[in-house]
């Protein structure tokens, strides 16, 4: 067995705060490893991360945070495979990202849903999500509908929004069929971009409520990028933050919360910080035990 096997399976979580402690006996579905990641030439070359580290667990719903520039939907991309990191590996299940997701079978390992949907809009609600395994071209057209209504049915839609054309659904419903689109293939993994922006405070609630059903449904390992400190803690099992060009910290949502860094008092101890966490603070854990 390599060096690397063996530094997996014993993983070192860089700034872990709080009571958090790694599985000790889980591998990481997804790793960061010593990533550096560049833009630019020259003069103007500049890094985004430099020596970041991270590790998610099977099973995990992981948030990251940071200011902005700080390289969260980068960092997203190159674990969708669309982004090469300058230095340092990628990996999902011990390969590199890129190769899985170059495979045919991406859509298999990793589903994302983007931070507005991002349907197809020539095509109506059942054909934008049936697209990944109609593309295979292996079964029959009916097999393909088939298993798209049952994912419309378990993101909440019902079989007459079917032949919807998304320029007819409200916000909500486009989440939902992107979320229905992005778990076609029943990939394990499953990145979200923002997944409450542009909704009200009942859909942002109601759609935290359908990802928490289907992350305990169909034990999914979830991946999630959000400013909105409600969505963070109704859903985060931990939190990573992204500043000073690394995972700085990571930890149970209210443990991180309570680091002393200037970006988490701003993030997480104004008014709408304190706010979002009452409902925390009042016994209701959003941490998994
Ligand atoms: N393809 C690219 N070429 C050059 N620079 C890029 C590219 N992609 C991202 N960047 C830069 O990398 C930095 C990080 O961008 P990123 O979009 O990951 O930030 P973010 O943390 O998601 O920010 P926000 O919270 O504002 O969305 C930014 O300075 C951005 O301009």
């Amino acid at each position: 067995m390599s060096d690397m096997t063996s530094s997996i399976q014993k993983p070192s979580v860089d700034g872990a705060v709080g009571g958090y402690r790694p599985p000790e006996d889980q591998q990481p579905l997804v790793q960061a490893r010593d990533l550096w990641t560049e833009f630019g030439s020259g003069e103007s070359r500049f890094a985004v991360h430099q020596d970041l580290n991270l590790n998610v667990y099977p099973g995990e719903i992981l948030t990251l945070v940071g200011g902005s520039g700080t390289g969260k939907t980068v960092l997203l991309r190159q674990i969708l495979g669309l982004l090469t990191p300058s230095r340092g590996t990628v990996t999902i299940d011990g390969r590199p990202s890129r190769e899985v997701i170059s495979g045919e079978l991406a859509a298999s390992h990793v589903g994302m849903l983007f931070q507005q949907g991002a349907l197809y809009s020539a095509f109506n609600v059942l054909d934008n999500i049936a697209f990944a395994l109609r593309e295979r071209g292996t079964l029959p057209d009916e097999v393909v509908r088939d298993a798209a209504l049952v994912k419309l049915q378990m993101v909440g839609l019902k079989p007459e929004h079917a032949a919807r054309m998304p320029s007819d659904l409200s916000g909500g419903m486009i989440k939902r069929v992107a979320l229905a689109r992005a778990l076609m293939m029943d990939p394990p993994l499953l990145l979200l971009d923002e997944p409450t922006a542009g909704l009200d405070p009942n859909g942002s609630d109601e759609f935290c409520e359908l990802l928490l059903d289907i992350h305990r449904e169909l034990g999914l390992t979830v991946i999630m990028v959000t400013h909105d400190l409600d969505t963070l803690f109704a859903l985060s099992t931990r939190v990573a933050v992204l500043a000073e060009k690394k995972v700085l910290f990571t930890g149970a949502p209210r443990d991180v919360a309570e680091v002393e860094h200037p970006f988490i008092e701003h993030f997480f101890q104004g008014d709408r910080g304190r706010r979002a966490m009452a409902p925390v603070q009042g016994g209701v854990a959003a941490e998994e035990s």
